[in-house]
């Protein structure tokens, strides 16, 4: 069996090569030659799966190692009874712990040193949204969720109209890329609604680029008294706008999901779908190829202020300004070389590791620090 695989997916021979020969090749630039003779297509975000490039081949099964399927054509494969796989929720904590850094620095921006005053807005109460929420109740913060799909269905409440939730101090957009349908989302924010934001707000996209108008958000940024603006995914990734770039204040290339645990899980994700498809037995878990993390124990006394013991060690384990540095360096050259720099920061993005990787250790602290390093989803050593 030959499977065909974006070389950038991790771990790919420790998962498959005893069900199939692997073919690595780029994800983004994937031909129809290159999937032609495969059984199995496995892809990331960045290869578009549709007729274009499966008609004609003898590929039985895709799965793709990511959350997001909007470069899928699903009904498509469907109608050719082609199996297909994604993989929910596998980078849905990193996304989240992306936003509590980038919420993190705003916090100390704006002078203050406590979630507790701030109100966020979560356009988009799936996998990333949801645990997002989780997270920022147990800090205290005042969350508002804007999912109008969920609302509408029976037996879900206490959502908020997105008017509501673009009101908060920081809107946090995790809808997924849709383009049909009442709830589309391509261009979700545009014009209007980026000129009623104010400038003491904070709106962060790490969904996908093509939610927000970025032409519109350029002139909004370019007027009096602009909001501030986070920004993970961009329209036309890798050939974003370097004026864009410029002008909002975070800037990072597409890497919000890029936690070491986050890549693995989804390479799990569609391993167990060929299994599933393959009728074989699932036999590795992601947890079995994680290495010892480079940073693996912390620990605090009470001489710790709540708000240093916990940013340092949120920190230790990822500051997004050390993405917005490369990413930025990247922008003074040619306009044809930036897309490949971009998918190079990509590719070679370092390892990161998610808060759990990091045993924190307290010595005579109190319960309220314990439960914000548990909030934040670090383990305790008490
Ligand atoms: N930047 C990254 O690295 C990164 C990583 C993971 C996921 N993503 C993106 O984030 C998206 C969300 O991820 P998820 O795991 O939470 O997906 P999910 O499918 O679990 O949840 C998406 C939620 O958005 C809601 N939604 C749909 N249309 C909406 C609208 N118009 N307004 C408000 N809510 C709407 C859905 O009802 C659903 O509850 C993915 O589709 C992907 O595109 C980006
Ligand atoms: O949808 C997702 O899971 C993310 O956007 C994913 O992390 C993107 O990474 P890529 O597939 O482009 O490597």
């Amino acid at each position: 069996m030959l499977i065909v695989a974006d070389e950038n997916i991790p771990l790919l021979d420790s998962f498959f090569d005893d069900i199939g020969e692997v073919r690595r090749v780029s994800g983004r630039g994937m031909s129809p030659e290159d999937v032609q003779d495969a059984d199995v297509l496995l892809v990331r975000s960045v290869t578009r799966v549709d007729r274009d490039l499966l008609e004609g081949s003898r590929v039985k099964f895709v799965g793709t190692a990511t959350i997001g399927t909007d470069h899928v054509d699903v009904p498509w494969l469907e109608s050719r009874g082609i199996a297909f796989c994604a993989a929910p929720g596998c980078n849905a904590n990193s996304v989240a712990e992306y936003v509590l850094s980038v919420v993190s620095l705003h916090i100390e921006k704006k002078g203050l040193k406590d979630w507790a005053d701030l109100s966020v807005g979560i356009v988009g109460a799936g996998n990333v949204g949801s645990e997002l929420a989780r997270k920022l109740d147990w800090l205290d913060c005042t969350v508002k969720l804007c999912d109008p799909p969920r609302a509408a269905l029976e037996g879900e409440e206490g959502f908020v109209s997105l008017d509501e939730a673009l009101a908060c101090d920081v809107i946090t957009l995790h809808t997924p890329l849709t383009r049909d349908g009442e709830h589309a989302t391509y261009h979700l924010l545009g014009a209007g609604r980026l000129q009623a934001l104010r400038a003491d707000q904070l709106l962060i996209n790490s969904g996908r680029g093509e939610v927000v108008d970025c032409r519109a958000l350029l002139d909004r940024l370019d007027e009096a008294n602009p909001p501030t603006v986070v920004l993970d995914v961009w329209e036309q990734e890798p050939r974003i706008s370097p004026e864009l770039v410029d002008r909002v204040w975070i800037a990072t290339p597409h890497i919000a999901g890029y936690s070491l645990e986050g890549k693995v899980q989804g390479t799990e994700m569609i391993y167990q779908g060929l299994c599933r498809f393959l009728g074989l037995p699932v036999r590795k878990k992601a947890g079995q190829f994680l290495p010892e993390p480079a940073l693996s124990k912390l620990s605090f006394t009470s001489a710790a202020s709540e708000w240093s013991a916990t940013t340092v060690a949120m920190r230790s384990c990822y500051d997004p300004r050390m993405d917005d540095s490369r990413l930025r360096l990247t922008m003074d050259r040619e306009a044809r070389e930036r897309g490949g720099a971009f998918d190079r920061l990509r590719r070679d993005y370092p390892v990161r590791r998610e808060f759990s990787s990091v045993k924190i250790q307290l010595k005579g602290t109190s319960k309220s620090l314990q439960d914000t390093f548990r909030a934040l989803g670090f383990k305790l050593k008490i």
